[in-house]
């Protein structure tokens, strides 16, 4: 681990210095494409007008004689397109992967000013932080960039898991972490097939009612990430970085794709991964707060002043605790409402409604 009075130091000559603080940029959804599916790259100017974050990924799900293709596509969507203020960003091939070297070396050489996160796979601990936070910081010096690549991993391996503390404070680079339920289910050895979402059989059950052990016994069906989201937003929040919901694989089902959603949204997610665009309204209709609650949480503010002491509104008590919770919703709000005049709107009439 380096030293406390090192850690904002560049770590090769030439770099540019690293960030002090993570922006909060809205990312509501990291929307997934393959750069070598002529049809799905051929969406990209378009999606890139209603996304918050655009993905070239270069890993799962792309086939391993495409790799070179995925990669050398992106290379060309990056330089052909005007993404405006939608982030893009990458996912590169696992660290013991034979193609990871040549993604580092050719993404950042070629479209280094282009992208802001490069998201990392299967990682096990802070040491493979490490690894990629010199590499980029060597490669970075070599093509004159003037500002740092951001680090982004995928919780997805039981050892992730057990070390996401370290690994989100391995570097200034570290932007945020995402679930991944599937590689992460199979390094587990869970029993679940699914990628990301509920299990019927994984449940509680109310007390038996009399002899019959099946009788009017109502079941109830339990969240398979709950601890992990939770774990994960825990060490995020303490590093200052961003946590994120992973893939949800089933993407008939619409309606439990916006639940496994929500539940992260509520637990602290600031975002998630859409693999299909039917995805995309999904995220952003979760990962906006309701105008009510928008409406709400300025009230509140508006009417506690400095913020100390307690107050009644409504018929619910409101102290120092209470605000701050309505300024975190209140100020996703205002950052959202400067990339999204609708929700801008929205909030807007909403506050006045609840205001009058
Ligand atoms: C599980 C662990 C992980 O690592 S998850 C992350 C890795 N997986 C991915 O990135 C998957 C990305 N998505 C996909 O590959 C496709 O959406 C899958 C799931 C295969 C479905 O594709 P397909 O059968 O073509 O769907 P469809 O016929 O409903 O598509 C309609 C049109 O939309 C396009 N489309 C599809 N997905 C995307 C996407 N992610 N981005 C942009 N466009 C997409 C399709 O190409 C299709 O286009 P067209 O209408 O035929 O021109
Ligand atoms: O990469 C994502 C996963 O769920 O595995
Ligand atoms: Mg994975």
């Amino acid at each position: 681990m380096r030293s406390p009075k090192d850690f904002f130091a560049p770590l090769a000559v030439g770099a540019p210095d690293p960030v002090r603080e993570i922006p909060a940029l809205p990312s509501r959804m990291i929307h997934f494409f393959d750069p070598s599916n002529a049809k799905m790259a051929a969406k990209v100017p378009d999606l890139a007008k209603k996304v918050d974050v655009l993905l070239g990924n270069l890993e799962d799900a792309v086939r391993a004689d495409r790799k070179e293709a995925a990669r050398q596509g992106l290379v060309e969507i990056a330089k052909a397109t005007d993404f405006g203020s939608t982030q893009l960003w990458t996912r590169i091939n696992s660290l013991d992967s034979p193609w990871v070297l040549d993604d580092l070396i050719t993404l950042v050489t070629e479209i280094g000013d282009k992208l802001d996160v490069i998201m990392v796979p299967k990682v096990e601990g802070a040491q493979d932080i490490h690894y990629v936070d010199r590499l980029l910081a060597q490669l970075e010096a070599r093509a004159g960039l003037r500002r740092p690549l951001l680090v982004h991993a995928i919780l997805e391996t039981a050892s992730g898991v057990a070390n996401v503390e370290e690994i989100a404070g391995a570097s200034p680079r570290m932007q945020g972490i995402s679930l991944g339920p599937a590689d992460l289910a199979a390094s587990r050895r869970m029993k679940t097939t699914r990628v990301g979402g509920g299990h019927p059989g994984y449940l509680v059950r109310t007390d038996p009612v009399g002899e019959d052990l099946h009788e009017g016994r109502t079941t109830y069906q339990q969240d398979l990430w709950h601890y992990t989201v939770a774990r994960m937003v825990d060490a995020c929040a303490m590093h200052g970085i961003l946590p994120y919901y992973g893939p949800f694989g089933d993407i008939r089902d619409v309606v439990a794709c916006e639940d496994q959603f929500r539940n992260a949204f509520l637990l602290g997610c600031v975002g998630t991964w859409t693999l299909h665009p039917v995805q995309v309204d999904i995220a952003k209709r979760v990962f906006s707060p309701e105008p009510k609650d928008v409406a709400w949480a300025r009230k509140v503010i508006a009417a506690m002043g400095d913020g100390t002491g307690a107050v009644m509104i409504d018929g619910k008590m409101q102290d120092d605790a209470s605000v701050k919770q309505c300024r975190v919703v209140a100020e996703l709000a205002d950052k959202l409402a400067e990339r999204d005049p609708e929700l801008k709107q929205a909030y807007d009439e909403a506050t006045k409604e609840a205001l009058a």
